[in-house]
């Protein structure tokens, strides 16, 4: 028989600090009033957008702010104890906004202790009454956090999120949640209170302690009739749920709003559920969220309802109480068909039945409670309808027919189905004519307590063997995972292997596998020798940094003066080197050069240039050493006067050509420094007479008025006379064809003079007679060997530490 759930608001009274109004009023029900609204009690809100408009919600149970705890216990929880002594499971569950009194109706306080303290001492009371049982009880309680269940009677680090699972029946449960046995309300109490401080719980603008999770409280009351040979399983769960939220009024931070979005949205799926059931939809959303899920079988369910509707006064939780009330309206529509869960214990007695052929699990004997259209006018005198094992029940009715089920927080659940499977589990209906055999099995003249232990034997036995055979499977099954998952890894690594093959990558051992003649197609012959060339251009720079490091140690022992000197006498040595074709002793030179002179960019492109020349193979003709100058011709007028006599460009050309800026300095211009423009225009990306264009315009497009810039063309006499054999040829290399013609190499006197800031350094850098010398006394071509040079340094270095004693000893 469908059996409504039954809904119980409650108005709490305001707190300290809350302002009051009319906003809500209850109106208690009145036997002796003759009015007959006034025979059933309800809850009068005012429209919050039409005051004159007052909305009424009539509930079986109301309560006022001054009702107190075992108020609402005996009126509406202790009949539905009763319902649960018979076999049936009942769920209560407390609902309202954030800090209308949820907590408090359920939990209570040690002083004034809610229903759940309540229920549990109750439950243990009333075992008097049931003397023909033997009787336990065991509890199970569990958070949902975040729509994830958390067992609480572990500690909170050792509560990992918990599965649910459907059983074979369609029965939703926690997996692995803890069930503990509780002996008295006592044990009890300690196990409870010590497991609520694992709830999530944080204060918000509107609760200290506002719950920050749904938590459900199961009492599983197990009684066993050894008389009838039969167990009778009650259940009641207690539901705490966290408080719909407005988050205007919470001030939650992040973390809360995340806690508070999924308090919400479960409720908000349990509002649906609710509505897809007075609508009686064909699909009811319970997998939407945890919460609805586990509550299935109270929703719609097997089990008995009871809805506590929390409302807090007050005008700023007028609209949430407008939606709770409607919440309730629209639950108590809700239908469930309530069920006996009770077991046949003698079924067990045949041996035939320790090994059913079916394992899958079979539904325990239920019956269906006949209780009158208020679970309270019940009286818990649900009378239990004589026909047994319901056909809806029955593996023949398709699903959708059978009552939802959950069974919330009951991990021995499964096992409970298990072992009603292995003693049978089948309906009773089918067992009575087979009662009567049991004689003919030597269960006569046997006690009662042996019969039972025989059972327990053969059980124990039964599930021992399937366990074994469980296990055994599972092993096998994992086996067979393992071996695919290698077979799988060692094709995966074959495959591999064969590409590394393929493209000739380093093995484990680092070495190089030969490739397959045919199988170096372009593109891998590219990939190849770009590694080949990364791998060069690696072992360059190594070297090159090692090079470097040990000549800037030394270079740091030296003064200005010294490293330059020592630079311009590495850059001769490895001048005369590249002209003699020793490219690669001449860029190991320069490197060195480069360590005293490390500002010097010409030097550094010239360092370039020599690499890829050596790089490429190429030949690398370096331009003809310059003239040497006069020193004391060094002034205007004989500058100027040069030039003209070199390149033959007249006086006025070239005054207008230094106008608009040659692209070399003063000093240059000086020092006749368009004159190579002439002979050696056509290196200089084509900008000389030779094709065709006037100097004067083509110098003229760059950078002028005397200053030196990068990017400055200086082809000039003294400064652009090394013109490299790539800008010669136009065999430019790529990407440094520009900086080569823009910046031709000198020596580091000139080199240094090119700064970027376009100042001279030249007095600094006056090539020094001991280079001359070098060069002009070298029996080596003019060439100074790399003794003589790093005796030069060494001496260098000799006196800079002199000068340094001698400035201490001063
Ligand atoms: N009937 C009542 N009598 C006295 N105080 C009450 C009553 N109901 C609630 N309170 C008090 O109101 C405050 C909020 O109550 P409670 O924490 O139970 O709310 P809640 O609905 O559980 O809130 P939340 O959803 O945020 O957890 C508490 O301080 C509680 O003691």
């Amino acid at each position: 028989m469908a059996h409504s759930i039954k809904i119980a608001a409650r108005l709490r009274p305001a707190l300290p600090g809350e302002i009051t109004d009319d906003n809500i009023s209850i109106q208690l029900a009145s036997n002796e009033s003759t009015d007959s609204a006034m025979k059933s009690s309800h809850i009068s809100v005012l429209n919050p957008r039409d005051i004159t408009q007052i909305f009424k919600f009539p509930f079986p149970s109301c309560y006022d702010h001054n009702s107190t705890q075992k108020e609402i216990f005996r009126n509406d929880v202790e009949p539905l104890l009763d319902v649960v002594y018979k076999g049936v499971t009942v769920t209560i569950f407390a609902y309202g906004v954030t800090s209308s009194g949820k907590t408090h109706t359920m939990q209570g306080t040690k002083s004034d202790p809610g229903i759940i303290p309540r229920t549990v001492q109750a439950l243990f009371g009333k075992r008097i009454q049931y003397p023909q049982y033997k009787i336990s009880f065991t509890m199970s309680y569990m958070e949902l956090y975040k729509d994830e269940p958390y067992d609480l009677l572990v500690t909170r680090e050792n509560a990992p999120k918990l599965p649910v699972r459907e059983d074979g029946n369609g029965m939703v449960f926690v997996a692995n949640l803890s069930s503990v046995p509780i002996a008295s309300a006592l044990d009890f109490d300690q196990i409870y209170y010590q497991a609520t401080k694992n709830r999530s719980i944080g204060a918000t603008l509107l609760n200290r302690a506002s719950s920050r999770s749904h938590a459900v409280l199961t009492i599983e009351v197990v009684m066993l009739d050894p008389l009838q040979q039969k167990t009778v399983t009650g259940k009641i769960n207690l539901v705490d749920l966290a408080g719909s939220e407005n988050n205007k009024l919470t001030g939650n931070d992040p973390s809360r709003m995340a806690e508070s979005r999924a308090i919400n949205q479960s409720l908000s799926v349990l509002g649906q559920v609710v509505h897809a059931l007075n609508q009686g939809a064909s699909r009811i959303p319970y997998r939407n969220s945890k919460l609805t899920r586990l509550l299935q079988d109270a929703l719609g369910g097997s089990s008995m309802g009871l809805l506590i509707c929390n409302l807090a006064p007050g005008t700023k939780f007028r609209q949430d109480t407008l939606n709770t009330l409607n919440f309730a309206t629209r639950t108590k529509n809700v239908e469930n068909k309530p069920v006996i869960n009770e077991r046949d214990n003698r079924l067990t007695a045949k041996p035939h039945f320790a090994a059913p052929p079916a394992p899958k699990p079979a539904p325990t004997v239920l019956q269906t409670i006949h209780t009158g259209a208020s679970a309270a006018s019940s009286s818990a005198g649900a009378a239990i309808a004589t026909r047994r094992a319901r056909a809806s029940l029955g593996p023949s009715v398709p699903r959708m027919q059978r009552p939802r089920g959950s069974s919330i927080g009951l991990n021995n659940n499964v096992a409970d189905f298990q072992r009603f499977a292995l003693t049978g589990g089948r309906r009773l209906t089918e067992t009575i004519d087979e009662r009567s055999s049991m004689a003919d099995f030597g269960m006569r003249g046997m006690t009662e307590k042996d019969i039972e232990d025989k059972i327990t034997r053969v059980v124990e036995a039964e599930v021992a063997k399937r366990l074994a055979v469980e296990r055994q499977k599972d092993e096998e099954e994992r086996k067979v995972k393992e071996a695919k998952e290698k077979e799988e890894a060692e094709k995966r690594e074959l495959e591999r292997r064969k590409e590394e093959d393929v493209q000739g990558t380093p093995t484990k051992k680092g070495m190089q596998l030969p490739i397959p003649s045919g199988l170096l197609t372009p593109l891998l012959k590219k990939h190849r020798d770009l590694d080949d060339e990364l791998r060069a251009r690696l072992h360059d720079l190594e070297k090159k940094l090692e090079q470097g490091q040990k000549e800037t140690s030394l270079a740091s022992s030296l003064s200005p003066i010294s490293k330059k000197k020592t630079g311009r006498a590495y850059v001769a040595l490895a001048r005369a080197h590249s002209e003699k074709g020793k490219l690669a002793e001449a860029l190991e030179l320069y490197r060195r050069a480069e360590a005293y002179v490390p500002d010097n960019i010409k030097l550094k492109e010239r360092i370039i240039e020599i690499e890829w020349a050596v790089q490429n193979n190429k030949e690398f003709v370096p331009s003809p050493k310059p003239p040497r100058r006069e020193r004391k011709k060094k002034n205007k007028g004989r500058g100027g006067g040069r030039g003209r006599k070199s390149n033959g460009v007249n006086p006025e050309t070239r005054s207008s050509m230094a106008g608009v800026g040659v692209g070399c300095s003063k000093e240059e211009e000086e020092d006749g420094g368009d004159g190579e423009t002439k002979k050696n225009g056509k290196g200089i990306g084509g900008d000389g007479p030779e094709n065709g264009l006037k100097p004067s315009a083509s110098r003229g497009r760059h950078h002028g008025h005397g200053q030196h810039k990068l990017g400055t063309i200086a082809e000039t006499t003294e400064f652009g006379q090394e013109i490299t054999n790539a800008a010669n040829r136009g065999n430019s290399m790529p990407g440094l064809f520009m900086k080569v013609n823009k910046r031709p190499f000198g020596d580091v006197e000139e080199g240094d003079r090119d700064l970027k800031d376009g100042s001279s350094r030249r007095d600094g850098l006056r090539a020094p007679m001991k280079k001359v010398k070098l060069e002009e006394e070298s029996d080596n071509g003019g060439m100074a060997s790399e003794d003589e040079v790093e005796g030069h340094i060494r001496g260098e270095i000799a006196s800079a530490q002199r000068g340094k004693a001698l400035n201490k000893a001063a």
